[in-house]
């Protein structure tokens, strides 16, 4: 029967809204805390002096009230700014071990870029709001980020 499920219209409902963002960026996986020869042990052909490129897929996940008035949970046109400020600006056409102080001391594994994003996206969004990093590294690699 029509409105008769459990949850009533009024109840406060959650929801998850999602945008999804590319950037290019290269990077080479080189920790200051190996040695030469360990890096090359653990990183392989990522460790390459040269380097290599990626483009990477971030989706922005945010949780929330769905605000009975607005019918949302946040303004996806907000959200759209936040990411262009922390992931497009910093990171995209960029080299993220020259171009990035954080990624200086800071292995830029695809983990680490995401608790970058995590860590500055928390920043600029409404309290309590962020809910998932997930970016896809490469069609195949993927990592997820909760700020745990
Ligand atoms: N835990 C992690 N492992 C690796 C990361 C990382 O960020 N976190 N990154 C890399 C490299 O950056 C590399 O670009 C990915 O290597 P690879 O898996 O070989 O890349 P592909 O998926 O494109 O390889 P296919 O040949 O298509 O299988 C390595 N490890
Ligand atoms: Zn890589």
């Amino acid at each position: 029967m029509a409105g008769s499920s459990a949850q009533s219209s009024t109840a406060e409902r959650i929801g998850y809204i999602s945008r999804i963002e590319s950037f290019s960026a290269c990077h080479r996986l080189h920790s200051i805390h190996l040695s030469d020869e360990e890096n090359k042990e653990v990183y392989g052909k990522c460790n390459n002096p040269n380097g290599h490129g990626h483009n990477y897929k971030v989706e922005v996940t945010v949780r929330g009230k769905i605000d009975a008035k607005t019918g949302m949970v946040m303004n996806l046109t907000d959200l759209k700014k936040c990411i262009e400020e922390v992931i497009m600006i910093p990171l995209d056409h960029k080299n993220l071990d020259k171009d990035v102080p954080y990624f200086t001391t800071v292995v830029s594994t695809t983990e680490n870029v995401a608790v970058y994003i995590w860590d500055n996206m928390v920043k600029v969004l409404p309290p309590g709001l962020l809910y998932e990093i997930k970016i896809h590294e490469t069609d195949k690699n993927v990592v997820v980020y909760r700020g745990e």
